[in-house]
Order: structure tokens, then sequence, then C-alpha cells
């Protein structure tokens, strides 16, 4: 066990009120933690608590808000409380301080009688040697603990207290723990002592909600921007896919020996993935409730000590987890909002290394949640929890991550904005494949409209019937239990679902594996530039069938170009065309010219329509281009010879580009291109556009310019550099 070199403050009763200044903290956060300084807001909410004033703490997953109450614990005699909603999160830390040589201790009704008594004894005494004792909310609300409470208060002994993951007293939060409520007492029944509520949850209601319901007193409000930006943030399209399972064996085999955790829905695509999987070479197991403790306790015992990679768990395995060189998060259903999704994500890189999330998007799946979702409300609306008004946010809540999944643009300024934060644009600096990859999720995007068109004529009945009966196998208890809690005990918690062995294995942990994760970020972003790789190369090899333009996608194609037809009319108003007629038109113009190549073509000549017709300001416009042989004013650019399959987009915007910069490949293509394709439908751009090069031409060109980089600068550049990305480009047309 570390011992300290540098004592705790000890401050005597009367100079408790004594100012420690920001270089007393700043040592002892150094001497008893080894880091070199506050990060984010702690010295600010460090300092306020000190100062005796309530304070609201609002920072990310692994922004370190443990050291919020942490220090003011060593900074003045006398004990913290930290109220917490998990014994295993309790038990983790406290070992984690006694390491370090701090005297930490936790109340629950899993340690022996004896050992409780002990820390009573302790507890008592004139000057207890405990500095943080950690309890629940359960243990807060039985009178007998109150009442030591307020006999150590009483002894001007209690400092502080925090009430940790503080969005569980919140039923708009995502982990709403009834027994949380229980602490609204506090302020009255303690009334000087300052509160510390610390929180990652960024919903501004939950946030008002925690002020009001700790009655909390003129609190300093501290909110740190939510912004993850070592996570790279990436969906993938189940329905575009042969097979997901293969496509996620291929990702955590080519990104390496990195640890990561895939979350499912249900029990059984846990155990189903985790086999193939392991079939496959990777070392992983599966995690869920359905699974006994001793099987739990010994997957996550191998997983902390890096003896298995990869954890596929449901959402049982949750808060508590602590361990910092996770590299990938990947989801392999859509979670029920952005909120859990921020906070399983988040498990990624809390050493803030580069890290992954990666979600995997079906139809199937979504539906699949909206049936679960559906059955949640109603089941809410019978219950009492409906006046917290969680019936009416779950299907908005779970709309946000459809968005995120099906919309267009950044992703990470889509889970910002989600909480409520003001997104500049270039936060991301292209740390999404959204903005990263502007054109391919485009393209994507397209392909999944029609895949849910094909859907939604198909019907859904089977994934509800499926759905059905895992709801009614307990498939997801784990999903249910997070908001139908009944307390157990007076003083233990109901986590033993999820919690209690997880954090039993990480406080065991031993993973100080520092070496070799430069060569994991490496392999990391090596996988990644495989996967688009791979997908040029499923484009290069062709295959008939996945490329044919089916009826199905051609009525699809003409629903869209309607739709935007009858768009543009509510827009501006006067649009004087048949619209059934124009669509069929517009859509037989994209089929006579790409349906030969192929349906991305096809796919991207009805989308540069559709875009056409979202954008454009003049109705007269769109009558004059239907009118006249349905040429899109992109097509009226003068040309010397018949557009090539590239989409024309993408030409435009290669030109645009070498206007603006005779560099391939600069940092902000995706810019560049949207306003490229806006601009170029206006009767200006299109006199000043130069020639539209054939595709050969095109990657010639490329090639040749690639030939003549120095070859030193191929060596410089390595990952993120901007040629790079031209390459993935090229290799990609
Ligand atoms: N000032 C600091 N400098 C460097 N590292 C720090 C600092 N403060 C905390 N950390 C480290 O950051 C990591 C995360 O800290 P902590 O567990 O307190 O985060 P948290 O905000 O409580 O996250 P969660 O929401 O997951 O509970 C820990 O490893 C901790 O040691
Ligand atoms: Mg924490």
């Amino acid at each position: 066990m570390k011992k300290s070199p540098l004592p705790l403050q000890n401050l005597g009763a009367k100079d408790k009120r004594r100012k420690c200044g920001r270089d007393a903290l700043v040592k002892l956060l150094r001497w008893n933690f080894g880091h070199p300084d506050f990060r984010g807001n702690q010295l600010e909410a460090i300092e306020a608590i000190l100062s005796g004033r309530d304070c609201f703490c609002l920072m990310p997953t692994g922004g370190g808000k443990s050291m919020c109450y942490q220090i003011p614990a060593l900074a003045k005699t006398g004990i913290v409380l930290v109220i917490s909603p998990l014994i295993a999160l309790m038990e983790n830390q406290v070992m984690a301080l006694k390491e370090k040589g701090i005297a930490a201790e936790f109340l629950s009704s899993t340690q022996t009688s004896q050992l409780r008594n002990k820390i009573h004894e302790d507890l008592d005494r004139g000057q207890p040697s405990i500095r943080l004792l950690y309890v629940t909310p359960e243990l807060i609300a039985t009178s007998g603990f109150m009442s030591k409470l307020k006999k150590i208060h009483g002894r001007g002994l209690l400092n502080l207290i925090a009430v940790d993951e503080a969005h569980c007293i919140s039923s708009w939060g995502h982990d709403f723990r009834p027994s949380y409520r229980k602490l609204s007492s506090l302020r009255n029944q303690l009334q000087d002592v300052p509160i510390l509520a610390l929180t990652a949850t960024a919903v501004p209601k939950v946030q008002k909600d925690v002020i009001d319901s700790l009655n909390l007193q003129n609190p300093l409000v501290l909110k740190s921007s939510f912004n993850r930006p070592n996570i790279y943030y990436e969906v993938r399209y189940k329905d575009l896919m042969d097979d997901a399972y293969a496509d996620l064996c291929d990702v955590l085999k080519s990104a390496g020996d990195v640890c990561a955790i895939v979350y499912c829905l249900e029990r059984t695509t846990c155990d189903d993935l985790s086999t193939h999987l392991s079939k496959n070479g990777i070392s992983c197991a599966a995690y869920h409730a359905g699974l006994n403790n001793k099987l739990r306790s010994s997957v996550l015992d191998d997983w902390i000590c890096s003896k298995i990679q990869v954890v596929v768990a449901t959402v049982a395995f949750g808060m508590g987890i602590d361990r910092k060189d996770v590299r990938i998060v990947c989801h392999f259903n859509i979670p029920k909002s952005m909120e859990a999704f921020y906070q399983e994500s988040g498990r990624a890189g809390r050493d803030q290394l580069p890290s992954r999330s990666l979600l995997y998007y079906g139809v199937d799946d979504r539906k699949r949640m909206e049936f679960i979702l559906s059955i949640a409300e109603s089941k809410k609306l019978q219950s009492s929890d409906s006046e917290h008004g969680l019936s009416k946010k779950s299907t908005s809540d779970f709309n946000l991550m459809v968005e995120y999944c099906e919309g267009f643009g950044c992703r990470r300024k889509k889970i910002l904005e989600s909480f409520g934060e003001e997104v500049s644009a270039s936060l991301c600096k292209k740390s999404c494949d959204a903005c990263k990859h502007p054109n391919l999720v485009a393209k994507y995007l397209e392909e999944l409209t029609t895949a849910i068109a094909v859907r939604q004529r198909n019907g859904f009945s089977k994934i509800l019937s499926s759905s059905t009966d895992a709801f009614e196998n307990e498939n997801f208890s784990e999903f249910w239990n997070r908001n139908d809690e009944a307390s157990g005990s007076e003083e233990d918690i109901s986590d033993s679902e999820d919690g209690f062995e997880v954090a039993k294995g990480i406080s065991r942990s031993k993973f100080s594996k520092k070496t070799g994760i430069n060569e994991k970020i490496e392999l990391l972003q090596r996988a990644e530039e495989n996967y688009y790789r791979n997908k040029a190369h499923d484009k290069q090899a062709n295959r008939p069938d996945k490329n044919a333009i089916s009826g199905a996608l051609r009525e699809s194609s003409k629903q869209r170009l309607l739709d935007a037809l009858k768009h543009a009319h509510q827009r501006l108003g006067d649009l004087k065309v048949d619209f059934e007629a124009s669509s069929t038109i517009l859509e037989n113009e994209c089929f006579k010219k790409y349906g030969k190549s192929g349906k991305s073509f096809y796919y991207s000549q009805v989308a540069s329509k559709v875009r056409w017709l979202s954008t454009t300001s003049s109705a007269a416009e769109i009558t004059n281009q239907i009118g006249t042989g349905i040429k899109s004013p992109l097509e009226n650019i003068t040309r010397k010879e018949e557009p090539s399959p590239q989409t024309v987009s993408t030409i435009l915007h290669d030109e645009r580009k070498k206007e603006v910069n005779k560099v391939i490949g600069e940092q902000h293509c995706g810019d560049i291109e949207s306003k490229t394709s806006v601009k170029a439908s206006t009767p200006q751009m299109q006199t000043k556009l130069p020639a539209i090069p054939s595709f050969s031409q095109f990657v010639n060109s490329r090639k040749s310019k690639e030939m003549q980089q120095p070859k030193a600068s191929e060596e410089k550049e390595h990952h993120h550099s901007p040629n790079k990305h031209t390459k993935k480009r090229m290799r990609l047309q």
C-alpha cells in the first residue's frame, strides 16, 4: 500500500474556516493522486465546497468528478459523506483510495457485521480516522443512520455530502433510482452542510430536477462540455451489409488485441455473437444478468486482467465499469436514448487516448426498440411513474437516437446538441464518419432510405412478434430493470444484478498495460482504413445481383422525387407541374443515364436531383428543367464529353476544390462539397465551372498527381493526413 509522503491536511477545529489556497490543493492532488494539476472545473468545485457552498457539477464520463469530493476530504479534518448508487462503485473507489493510503470506508449489507461495527466505532470517536465514508441512499433513509450523521455533524465533523451519479434522483434520467428520492430530506436534516451533486447526465431537465430535488441553496453550477474529442463516432448500416456479425468480427480482428465492449439489446444476441466472435479467434465472452454470479465474476476478472479482450454484454455491464483503456465500444443494437448511448459509448477512452464508438444500425432493431418502448410507455402509464413524465419521454429520446443514425451531418454535433450544447462547425475535426467520409455516408443513407421503403412495404410483423417473445421470456430484463428497481433491504441497493461483481473485479484489477498503446491505436486506425478499402473492393467486384436496380428501388426513387417535388411546391408556392408525371420523368432520366452503371451511381443521381429540388429557390427553374428535356442544373454545365458514371457532385467537388486550393484532399472537403452542390444549382455558378473530365481522366489525373508527391511527404503523412484521405477517396471511386 502506497503511503502518501505528504501528510493529509489536519486543520484543527479552530482552523476549519481557514482557507486552503490553490497551491495547497494542488499539492494535495499531486501527493495523493499523482496528477500534476486540476482538470476542467475541479478546482472551482473544490473551492466552492470548501467555502461552504452547495455545488452542482456536471462533467462528462471520466471527467474526474470524484476528485471534487476526494480533495476536500483531504483538505479538512472530518468526514466527507459520499452517496453512491451501487455497492460496486463504492467498493471500487474505497479500494482505490485505500491503496493510496487514504482512509476511506463504505457501509453496506454485503459487509460482515463485525466490519460494520468497527466502522461505526471509528465514526463515534472524537477524532475519526475515516475521511471518506461511502453509503447507499437506502442507508441515509434509515432513522438510525441519520441520527448518527446528526451526531457527527453536531461535533462539527461533517464537511460535505457528495451525491455521486446525482441524475439517479431524477425520473427524467436514464438511471432513475427510486431510493435516490429519499435524499430530498438531506437539506432539512443537515442544514448547513454543503451538498455537492455530481453527474455526467447532460439533459437540462435532469439538471434542474437534481437541483430542485436536493433543495440545493444558491448552488455554484459548473458545467463542462460533453464533447469527448478522443472518441471517433461511426454508424454502420446492417441493412446494407450481408453479415453484421462478420463485419464486427473484421473490425475487432483488424483492430488487434484491443479492449472492447459490445453492447447488445438481448441476452441471446450476446451469447450468439460471443460464440461467433470466439469461433473466429477473438478472445471474448458474454456478460448479462442471465448468467450466474460466478460466471459473470469470472468473465469480468478475465476482461480486467486482459485474459479476454472483448465483452459482449447487455446494459447490465454498466455503471462501475472503470477500465480506462477501452478502445472500442460497439452498440450492436440501437440504444434506447441518446443519453444511454452517450454514457455507454463514453466508457471508451477514459484514459483520453483515441478510441472509437461504433453503432450498428438496423431497421429491424429500430422497430424492435420502438415496440419495446411503446410497451414500456403503456406500462408506465398504468403505474405511478407516469406522474414523473416517464411515459412521455422515451419515444422522443429514442427519436434523437434514430436521427443520429438516419440523419445527415456530424454525429458529434448531434450528440452534443441533443444535450443542449451549442456546437461550432469546426469542433468535430473529422472525428466522425459523417465528417470524415461525407460522400460515403451520404450514399449509405440514400441506400438506407430505399431499404426502409422496401421494409415498410413488406411490413414488420416478424420483428414485432419476435420482440413479444423476447419480452415474455425476460430476454431484456436488464433493460426493464434499470427503471423498475424495487428497493431491497433497508441499506442494500439492488445492484446485485449488474454492478456488484463488475466492480469487485475491477477493484482487483491490475491492468496497468501501458505498453503497446500506440500500436493499438495504430491498429484501430488501420482497421478503419481497411474497412473503407474493403468497401472499395466490394464496389470494384461489382456483384451483379447486388448492383442491380430493382423495380422496387425505382418505385421508391420515384416516391422520393415525388415527395421532393411536393415539398418544393410547398416551399416555393407556384410549381405548375404534374407531380406524378414529373417524378416519373426525373426518375427515368436517372435510370436511362446510370441504370447500366449500377445502383450506386443511380442512387447518387437520384439524390442529386432530390437535393436540387430541395435547395433551388426558383419554381421557374424546376418547371423549365422538367419542361426542357429534364436536365438538372448540374447537367447544364458546358462539357466536352459525356459524363462518366462518376457522380456529378463528386466531380464538381473535385473541380471546385482545384479552384480553391491546388492540393487534392483538403481538410474541409465536406464543407466545400456541400457548398458546391447548393451553389451549382444557381445559373451564375453554371457558367463559371470548368468542363467536367471523364471518370478515367479524373482518376488518372489524381493518380499522376499522387505519383508526383515526393516520397518524403508520403513517409511523413500518418494518420489523419489529408493525403491519406485522398488516397482513400480514390480507392472508393
Ligand atoms: N486532475 C486530473 N488529472 C489527471 N487525471 C485525473 C484528474 N482528475 C481525475 N483524473 C483521472 O480521471 C479518471 C476518471 O476520474 P473519475 O472516475 O473521477 O471520473 P468521473 O467523472 O467520476 O467519471 P464517471 O462519470 O464515469 O463516474 C480517473 O482515472 C482519475 O484518476
Ligand atoms: Mg464517477
